[in-house]
């Protein structure tokens, strides 16, 4: 059975009129090595841990400020939400077709609330925590090209014609603002586009940013502002000691104008500054270590990195399940070809290089949760190709052969083969992204023994369910990602940079349980135990 709404009735659950204020008992698990009697031992203790939350209730009028609006996604987005909010239908060659939000984890998945009479009950996600209305969202955003947002979906070719028809009443007054364009840091053929810049330095180009930001909220009477980018792969960014790997290395190098600083770095230097969440939709390190330093210092959410939409999303399911049923994948080949103008960028090798990194370290957690499979440090084979075909425009291809060793010796090999409209498929997780930034905002937790309520860390990890390569923080003493390190490592950077980095938050890429732990943590807010599909009351 399925229900739209539910109230928690618990002594743990209070709410108010503008908070929901839970206690609850966090279950986990500590270890120690412990030397028994001569012999070294690995010694599991259950832990409980009592936390509080308060969620704030009072959900906020939104505005997201997209970098890229004008790009395939950002027209796809806007387009979307419109068709929702407007609750537009179009004739398309099948049927007449109503909009919907498929694909959003929030709008459009469920949870399993309980049993009622020996019945399964399930409600929507969105129904766990008061969440922004998609349909009420106000966009607005920045492009390097200055096409509106009605010739910017016609130009993306995802939309059906009858559709577009109807829309374009809607876009054809949006216009992005102009962009930081640096054509260092993106494919040499986007330059074509580049007719909608921000001139100046780059400590300029920041203030007009938050010019921007500013003006905009203003303008539009929200109440809270998210960025997200969703504009061209970056190449990365060198890490350098010195120039952005502190806090203070970053901004005096921003007062220099170094020319080593992306332009994605600065839309977030311009968001950190003004405590806007800032969340990053490509896979570039953005996030270099002194920014992430700055976001801890101003306590200003960021998140990323790369939408995991579907090639990488299918990986992080099957990988999870082969490796999870004790089969050994050995070799991956992740081909596809796509002909938008993400394509295009891709194209380059310098961002090429970008995205071949955050697909392929999608299934390191999983192989390495299982030693009986693998050595330490053996991988299976992975190969990651794209390729620019204009012909298929948004519509990417996708062919993956996934070849493992299965009992006695046997091998088996799953191809799987996958056509979708990209940006439909990331259209609907960029909404999640921003929906659930801004409800992570509105969350405050104290554990026992801390004195005072506080907010998440700001590297927001609740987020990797949408990432292909999750942003995670070492420890706040290190203001260095292991998603970071990770790239490092896989980039030679040509500098002799030793980082001891110590153990912290596991970089977790299995599909499923990224899902869990944003709903698990989503159900404690309101005083309910984790989804443990035990169902013991049937055993
Ligand atoms: N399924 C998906 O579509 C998917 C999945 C994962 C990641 N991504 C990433 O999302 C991003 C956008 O994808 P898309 O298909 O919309 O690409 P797109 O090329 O259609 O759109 C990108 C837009 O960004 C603009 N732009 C480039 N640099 C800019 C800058 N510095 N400031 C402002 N605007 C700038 C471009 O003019 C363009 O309009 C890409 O980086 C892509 O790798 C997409
Ligand atoms: O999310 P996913 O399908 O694994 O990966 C996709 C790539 O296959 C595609 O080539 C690229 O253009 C998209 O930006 C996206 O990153």
């Amino acid at each position: 059975m399925f229900i739209q709404s539910f109230k928690v009735e618990s002594p743990n659950v209070k709410y108010t009129e503008t908070e929901i204020h839970s206690v609850y008992s966090y279950e986990t698990t500590e270890l120690a090595h412990e030397n028994r009697n001569g012999t070294y031992q690995w010694v599991v203790k259950p832990k409980t841990v009592k936390y509080e939350f308060r969620t704030d209730t009072r959900v906020p009028k939104l505005g997201v400020m997209l970098v890229g609006w004008g790009g395939n996604n950002g027209a796809t987005l806007t387009g979307g939400v419109i068709a929702n909010r407007e609750g537009i239908s179009w004739a398309t060659k099948d049927k007449v077709q109503q909009a919907n939000y498929f694909g959003s984890l929030t709008q459009a998945s469920s949870i399993r609330v309980g049993s009622y009479n020996g019945e399964e009950i399930y409600a929507p996600f969105k129904s766990l925590l008061p969440m922004v209305n998609p349909d009420e969202v106000v966009f607005g955003g920045w492009d390097i090209s200055n096409m509106n947002l009605a010739d910017a979906m016609a130009r993306a070719k995802v939309f059906d014609i009858d559709l577009q028809k109807q829309l374009r009443p809607y876009m054809e007054h949006m216009v992005p603002l102009p962009g930081i364009y640096d054509p260092d840091f993106i494919a040499a053929n986007q330059g074509t586009r580049a007719n909608n810049v921000i001139k100046g330095t780059k400590k300029e180009q920041v203030q007009q940013i938050t010019k921007d930001i500013k003006e905009f909220k203003e303008a539009n009477k929200v109440d809270k502002v998210v960025v997200l980018w969703t504009a061209n792969t970056e190449r990365y960014s060198n890490v350098m000691v010195g120039l952005n790997d502190t806090m203070e290395s970053l901004l005096a190098s921003l007062d220099k104008d170094e020319p080593e600083i992306s332009p994605s770095t600065l839309y977030a230097i311009a968001c950190i500054l003004e405590n806007v969440p800032f969340i990053n939709g490509s896979p570039q390190n953005t996030f270099v270590p002194g920014l992430i330093d700055l976001a801890i210092q101003r306590n200003s959410l960021i998140g990323g990195d790369d939408f995991k939409s579907g090639q990488t999303k299918m990986k992080s399911v099957l990988v999870d399940f082969l490796v999870g049923a004790g089969i050994k994948p050995t070799s991956i080949v992740s081909y596809n070809h796509l002909g938008n103008n993400d394509g295009m960028n891709l194209s380059a090798p310098q961002t090429f290089r970008s995205k071949e990194i955050s697909k392929s370290n999608v299934v390191d957690d999983m192989v390495a949760s299982n030693g009986i499979l693998y050595e330490p440090g053996e991988h299976p084979d992975h190969v990651v190709v794209i390729k620019y075909v204009p012909y298929v425009g948004d519509s990417k291809r996708a062919m993956d052969e996934y070849t493992s060793e299965i009992f006695m010796g046997g091998k088996s090999t799953i191809v799987l083969h996958n056509t979708c409209e990209d940006s439909l498929l990331a259209a609907p997780i960029i909404l999640d992204l921003v929906l659930l930034a801004e409800l992570s905002t509105r969350i405050q937790l104290k554990a026992d023994g801390e004195g005072k309520f506080h907010s998440f860390h700001p590297v927001a990890t609740i987020l990797s369910y949408l990432t292909k390569a999750p942003l995670v923080i070492a420890n706040t003493k290190f203001f260095l990602s292991i998603n970071c390190l990770q790239k490092l490592y896989c980039k030679v950077i040509g500098v002799g940079l030793v980082l001891q980095v110590p153990p912290g938050t596991p970089v977790v890429n299995a599909l499923s349980k990224q899902r869990a732990m944003l709903e698990n943590i989503m159900r404690a807010c309101v005083g309910l135990a984790p989804e443990n599909n035990m169902i013991l009351e049937y055993k």
